[in-house]
């Protein structure tokens, strides 16, 4: 499925957050969205998934296949959400549900959406997700509840909640930020096997240049709410045409080999 985002913007009141953002992610495609804090990077992921904040409205256009997600219904976009699209963020806490056992956690998302026939069937296909994401011994840690379990494991079952209807579209908002170096790389190659392995579309937020050269076929840069360049990751990494861009790469420690 193509999302197509065409002329996205996003207001609190009259204040403009986000402003005429258009761009597209084909099916499979990896796609970076970078920025500096605040540029929007957020609010536009949040516009698509139909998770703005209370008060802040999306106008323009962000299509699924041939499916509207501004301003649709709640219902819709909850048949959609966990199912034809996931997300992934920062802290994997806040996506658990403290009082639920993980294994149960990652079932329901299946049942929830009839992607499998029964709970017996769910509850298989959950252990075999969270041994899909490296958890160690995933019938143990599948009875687990989130506070047992480190950061990173916690981020693994959250990417087994959103990988377990095999999403057409997954965004993940800065997805190891929250985690220790070495964990950060294990969780981004389980991103990209996940999002291969289903030949999902990645929608990757960062603000770290060295993950999207890694990651991302073709980057998108916000500033100020505005999409000032786009193109494929080694061409804007290498020889970035936008200001902001050329500072953004000046002031990491990337070296584009
Ligand atoms: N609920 C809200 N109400 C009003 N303004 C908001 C709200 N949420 C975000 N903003 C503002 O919108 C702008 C974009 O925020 P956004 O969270 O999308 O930035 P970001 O690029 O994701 O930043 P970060 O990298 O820090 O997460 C910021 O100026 C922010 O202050």
């Amino acid at each position: 499925m193509t999302l197509r985002v065409t002329e996205l913007s996003v207001r609190s009141g009259t204040r403009v957050l986000v402003e005429d953002v258009s761009f597209t992610v084909e099916p499979g495609e990896r796609v970076g969205l970078i920025g500096e804090s605040g540029s929007g990077k957020s609010l536009t992921a949040a516009a698509i998934m139909g998770l703005l904040p209370p008060g802040l409205t999306a106008t323009g256009s962000a299509r699924l296949a041939d499916r509207e997600l501004l301003g649709a219904g709640e219902r819709t976009l909850s048949g959609l959400r966990g199912r034809s699209m996931a997300m992934v963020f920062q802290e994997p806490m806040s996506a658990l549900n403290p009082a639920m056992r993980v294994g149960r956690q990652v079932a329901e998302v299946m049942l929830l959406h009839h992607t499998r026939p029964n709970r017996r069937a769910a509850r298989l296909a959950a252990v075999d997700l969270l041994d899909r994401v490296r958890l160690p011994d995933p019938e143990r840690i599948a009875r687990a509840y989130p506070h047992q379990l480190s950061g990173g494991q916690r981020q693994r079952v959250v990417l087994a909640i959103a990988l377990a209807n095999d999403p057409a579209l997954l965004i993940c908002d800065e997805p190891t930020t929250a985690l220790d170096v070495t964990v950060q790389a294990r969780i981004l190659e389980l991103i990209l096997a996940g999002t291969r392995d289903r030949e999902s579309s990645l929608l990757f937020i960062t603000h770290d240049l060295a993950v999207v050269a890694g990651v991302c076929e073709r980057v998108l840069v916000l500033y100020q709410g505005r999409l000032v360049e786009q193109g494929s990751t080694s061409r804007v990494l290498r020889t970035p045409e936008h200001e902001y861009t050329q500072r953004l790469l000046a002031a990491s420690s990337l070296e584009v080999g």
